[in-house]
């Protein structure tokens, strides 16, 4: 055999996965056909995040005179976020060539197939041998099948735009859609957020997400639920239908309706791996398939779609494969955030999963102006809130809406995982002032 293990795509799973499995003495290949990092880094959570810092000035813009502040018209320029984003992700993407290369890695920059159980071929016609094989190779934005789709942009394009849009449409209110939304309105765009639901990002707590869409709302984001669109004409501008038979005109549409598994290239249904209805690939606990050399890991297996779980889903079968045996990652109390503007964080159960669980649970809540905003005239607010078990009192849901979120919540996911009890949050001190204080005097 060429290689002990041979990974398919370089993004975040791949990446930990070729240089863990290296560490533990195999001999490694990743073959990637883009930019390193994958989609994280090129067009995921760090670019997502520098725009979101970007879009947060114009809110401290906009306090900034009730603090004494004296601004003259702070004037935002597009291209020059676009260029120094570009820099920093070709940083990154050096960082990640470094971090390959010593660890001994090799790096086919190239499009790979799976050709045998231990064959992989390369768009350049080499055609290599490996003990074990892992595909790593994430996912991509996916558009409705509606006439005049290939007017509307996806979240890759949305990094790479020449000129921001006056008014945007956003299709889909899941992490995406919310996250754009929160973006586009802080750089200055009027936007419109269409959702086919009934609120917004469905499967996170009802009491966050209906707390996060007031405070959306009450910024100036019109937010529009029950609607779904129908077409796109491309007039002077766009014209959007909608399948209640509205017209919205605007300058980008962009499609946040979910993502698919990057599979249909690879060949793997033909060696007898089995693919879900969407293209995902099946895995058991090990992240094998149903043929033993061939082994999956991230978003193409479609389970918690984040980089957290990618790296360590990534960790865990180098450690099972070369090393003794790595712990399967908690797939029970995922921490998570949406960046929104307020970020809205949380971890565990909320009442509703609690109960399908059988679980009798206490719920503490607390809704309050934070102290940041106490000289300013707005809407925001925050919300925290506790799920605790009733018999044990083990604080089994944490939830946050507000600045901040996502750091606060990072502590309670430790505190959390090491089984903290109300009582433990009660009896722990809080830090004054801040908002993080509000879940130890819930
Ligand atoms: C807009 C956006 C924002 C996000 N924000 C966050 C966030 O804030 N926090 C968070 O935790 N997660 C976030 N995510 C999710 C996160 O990016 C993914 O969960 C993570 O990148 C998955 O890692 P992966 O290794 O499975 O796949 P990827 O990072 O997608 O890597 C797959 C790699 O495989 C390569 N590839 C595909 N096919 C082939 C082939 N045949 N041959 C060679 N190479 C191939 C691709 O080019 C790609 O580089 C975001 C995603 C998006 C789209
Ligand atoms: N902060 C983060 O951690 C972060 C940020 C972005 C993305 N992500 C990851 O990436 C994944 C993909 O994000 P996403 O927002 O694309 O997916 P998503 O599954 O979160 O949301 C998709 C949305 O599109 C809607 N939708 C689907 N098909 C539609 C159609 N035909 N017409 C209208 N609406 C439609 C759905 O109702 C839903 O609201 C997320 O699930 C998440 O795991 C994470």
């Amino acid at each position: 055999m060429d290689y002990d293990f041979f990974v398919i795509g370089g993004g975040s799973g791949g990446i930990r996965a070729a240089r863990t499995a290296a560490q533990l003495g195999a001999r490694v290949a990743v073959a990637e056909q883009g930019p390193l990092g994958g989609t994280c880094v090129n067009v995921g959570c760090v670019p997502k995040k520098l725009f979101v810092y970007a879009a947060e000035f114009s809110k401290a813009f906009a306090h900034a005179g009730d603090f004494g502040w004296q601004l003259t018209s702070p004037q935002f320029d597009w291209s020059t976020l676009i260029g120094n984003k570009n820099t920093a992700i070709e940083r990154l993407n050096g960082i990640y060539r470094q971090l390959l290369e010593k660890a001994n890695v090799s790096l086919y920059e190239t499009r790979a197939r799976v050709t045998g159980a231990h064959e992989i071929s390369l768009d350049d016609g080499q055609r290599i041998s490996a003990r074990h094989i892992v595909v790593a190779t994430g996912g991509q934005p996916t558009r409705p099948p509606i006439p005049g789709a290939e007017h509307g942009i996806v979240s890759d394009d949305a990094f790479y735009l020449e000129q921001l849009p006056q008014r945007v449409v956003i299709v889909g209110g899941g992490y995406i859609g919310v996250e754009f939304a929160g973006i586009f309105h802080g750089l200055g765009v009027e936007t419109v957020l269409m959702h086919r639901g009934d609120m917004i990002l469905r499967g996170f707590d009802d009491d966050s997400r209906q707390f996060l869409a007031e405070q959306l709302q009450a910024q100036g984001i019109d937010l529009r639920f029950n609607t779904g669109i129908s077409a796109i004409e491309k007039h002077d501008r766009l014209h959007i239908k909608t399948d209640n038979g509205d017209t919205e005109v605007a300058d980008c549409v962009l499609f946040a309706t979910g993502r698919k598994p990057n599979t249909e290239y690879l060949g793997l249904a033909e060696l007898g791996v089995e693919l879900t209805a969407s293209g995902a690939i099946l895995v058991d606990q090990q992240y094998s398939t149903a043929v033993d050399s061939i082994h999956a890991v991230g978003d193409v297996i479609d389970r918690v779609m984040l980089t957290p779980m990618a790296l360590a889903e990534g960790t865990t079968v180098a450690q099972r494969l070369f090393g003794d045996g790595g712990a399967q990652p908690d797939y029970e109390q995922v921490p998570t955030c949406v960046f929104a503007q307020p970020s809205m964080a949380s971890i565990g159960l909320n009442e509703r999963q609690a109960q399908e669980q059988d679980m009798t649970v206490e719920v503490y809540r607390h809704q309050f102006r934070p102290l940041q905003y106490s000289l300013v005239e707005t809407p925001l607010r925050c919300l925290v809130k506790l799920v605790v078990e009733k018999d044990s009192q083990r604080v089994v849901g944490a939830f946050m809406v507000g600045p901040d979120a996502g750091e606060i919540m990072q502590g309670l996911a430790i505190a959390m995982r090491a089984g903290a009890t109300k009582q433990d949050f009660d009896a722990t001190l809080g830090i004054h002032p801040t908002s993080a204080e509000e879940f130890v005097s819930l």
